[in-house]
């Protein structure tokens, strides 16, 4: 079926290609507005997606034009959750949250992904500023959904998270911010402070030539199924621990 002249005059505005040398080009659209409600929290984000695109002549109207032939459902996009004046305020909070399907969605208690995500939508929204990147290519720190599922099996046979990754032939972590860091670049260049544990997302934001100014722990949603879980991050996968607060007599 074509797409009409008008369909694409009301949607051309909101998209942007980006393009970046030796790199497949992204398509960024939005900002669509997006009110949210997760219990007694609610506010409204700009939501945006991109696409990544075959080749390096795309334009705007090709790529609407090849959308429903795409089957995009099969491979999932990530996206992004902005708050306040992102572009210009100094002072910004990033959140690089890595999928979790059964963290997210389900509300495992085998991991704190949930707590996380849902902790720094109001962290950024309290802030009024700041952008939560949802990556959609992360699941089970790379590793993916099916995979996730037997590395799952083998914890409870009584690999830690990291063994069990490796035990199915992969690296323990092979996420990659790459694209999310460009979409970060088109949206601000000011610095930014990370929420976070991990001073992998903190490294991979500076070998891309992108300040963070500082990180911001967090920590919290602490199970009795992920106890393991976390103490394993802080052992073997380098997370910053929560400092312990100091008893003072
Ligand atoms: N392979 C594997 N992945 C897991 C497990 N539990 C959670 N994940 C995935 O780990 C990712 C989240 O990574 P984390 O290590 O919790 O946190 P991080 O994103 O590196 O660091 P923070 O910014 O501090 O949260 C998500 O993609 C989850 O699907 C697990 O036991 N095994």
């Amino acid at each position: 079926m074509n797409i009409t002249k008008q369909t694409k005059d009301l949607l051309i505005d909101k998209m942007n290609i980006i393009k970046t040398p030796g790199k497949d080009d992204l398509c960024l659209v939005g900002p669509v507005n997006l009110p949210v409600e997760q219990g007694d929290f609610s506010t409204v984000f700009q939501w945006y997606t991109w696409l990544q695109l075959d080749g390096t002549e795309n334009d705007k109207e090709t790529v609407l034009e090849s959308l429903s032939k795409a089957n995009l459902a099969f491979g999932q996009q990530s996206s992004v959750l902005v708050y306040g004046d992102f572009q210009k305020s100094e002072d910004a909070l990033v959140r690089m949250h890595s999928i979790c399907h059964t963290g997210d969605i389900f509300g495992s208690k085998r991991c704190d992904c949930g707590y996380q995500l849902h902790q720094s939508m109001k962290m950024i929204a309290e802030h009024g500023c700041g952008a939560i990147f949802y990556l959609a290519d992360h699941e089970g720190r790379g590793i993916g959904l099916f995979s996730k599922s037997l590395a799952y099996l083998l914890q409870q046979e009584g690999y830690d998270t990291v063994e069990a990754n490796q035990a199915l032939g992969f690296e323990d972590d092979t996420r990659s911010y790459e694209g999310a860091i460009r979409v970060l670049r088109e949206l601000r260049e000011n610095p930014v402070t990370l929420i976070t544990n991990n001073p992998k997302k903190l490294n991979a934001l500076k070998k891309h030539g992108l300040a963070a100014k500082d990180h911001i722990p967090l920590w919290g949603g602490l199970t009795d199924d992920n106890s393991f879980y976390l103490d394993t991050k802080v052992k073997k996968s380098g997370h910053i621990p929560q400092k312990k607060p100091t008893l003072i007599v």
